[in-house]
């Protein structure tokens, strides 16, 4: 697997007149050329304070306080970069899709003003051509060309949805980061918008890291899946590890949350208690308060993502510690 993104030790605080909060801590992973890495985890957990602080998108009063994040293809590190190549990397080489992904179109333009302001800021292409490849975008997505001259109101939600992924592909990026892309549309829009965000890859050849609290969806297309809780990646694995055997109590009980999308049905179980609040955390591991395996000494030390078997898991119960 070839590196594209290389993430090491990285923490990012929250501002806080008493104490700065730690809502990213000291996260590391990589992620390959192509290759589609999940975040998932319950509200609160880092995946948004994550993503933004790798892309540079202002979100005060959060810093970035360490760290490193180096893009392979320009040897440069992104949290180091300088305003100006940093403008010059976004839509090229990383394009993002928020959250609110349906509003995130002009509501005044039509779809094809808002392709070719993209596309011809990074491009020298005429607008004809312009045109021609918004059309082959939207194209992409099962969007037919003559929408184009619609306005975003115009169109229903999914296919704004839609819009705006063929938009971020505009100018052919190495990564497309997407924060909860779907939550808005129903779940079999959902389902359709990732199948084709899936098959685009294929085809297209970027990398994505997909942030989502719903597990299930990922482990239908990510290949690796980084589950985190309290600031921390607690797991890292294959999508199919994560499913069939997971290996940190808490990533069972997210999993065991969601209903199954092939396949037996199982009971679901939530996680009892509630996600730590940041600003007093515990000694020891964060999820001991509510892990079902806590031994004692998971109130005191704080376990680090260790290798097993290809994987990472932060847990005493893989590193060898006497049950309570
Ligand atoms: N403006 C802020 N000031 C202080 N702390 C904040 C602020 N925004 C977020 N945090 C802290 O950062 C933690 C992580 O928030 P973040 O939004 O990254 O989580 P998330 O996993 O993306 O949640 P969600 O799924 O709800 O978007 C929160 O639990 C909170 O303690």
């Amino acid at each position: 697997m070839t590196p594209l993104l290389e993430v090491t030790g990285l923490n990012v605080e929250y501002y806080d007149p008493q104490a700065p909060v730690r809502a990213v801590n000291d996260v590391s992973f990589t992620l390959g050329r192509g290759e589609i890495l999940g975040v998932a985890g319950e509200s609160g957990s880092g995946k948004s304070t994550l993503i933004t602080a790798l892309l540079r998108l202002d979100r005060p009063p959060a810093r970035v306080v360490g760290g490193r994040a180096y893009y392979h293809p320009r040897e440069v590190d992104l949290l180091r970069l300088d305003a100006d190549k940093l403008r010059a990397l976004r839509w090229e080489e990383l394009a993002i899709v928020f959250q609110s992904a349906m509003n995130a179109l002009n509501p005044v333009h039509r779809l094809e003003r808002q392709f070719l302001d993209v596309i011809r800021e990074h491009r020298k292409v005429s607008k004809a051509a312009a045109r021609e490849r918004a059309a082959h975008l939207l194209s992409l997505v099962g969007i037919p060309a003559d929408r184009l001259r619609a306005f975003p109101h115009e169109m229903s939600g999914g296919m704004r949805q839609r819009a705006t992924i063929a938009l971020a592909l505009a100018c052919d990026p190495e990564l497309v980061v997407m924060d909860e892309p779907t939550t808005a549309v129903d779940v079999v829009m959902q389902r359709q918008i990732m199948r084709q965000i899936m098959r685009l890859r294929r085809e297209l050849g970027f990398a994505v890291i997909f942030v989502t609290h719903d597990l299930s969806l990922l482990i239908e297309m990510a290949d690796k899946i980084a589950i985190m809780y309290g600031g921390r990646i607690v797991e890292l694995a294959g999508a199919k590890d994560i499913y069939h055997a997971p290996r940190h109590p808490y990533t069972r009980g997210l999993r065991d949350s969601f209903p199954p999308l092939h396949g037996e049905r199982r009971r679901l179980r939530g996680i009892p208690g509630s996600p730590p609040d940041l600003r007093e955390t515990p000694a020891g591991c964060a999820f001991a308060p509510r892990c079902a395996d806590r031994m004692e000494a998971c109130r005191s030390s704080v376990p680090a993502l260790l290798d097993l078997d290809g994987r990472q898991v932060a847990c005493l119960l893989h590193q060898g510690a006497d049950h309570e």
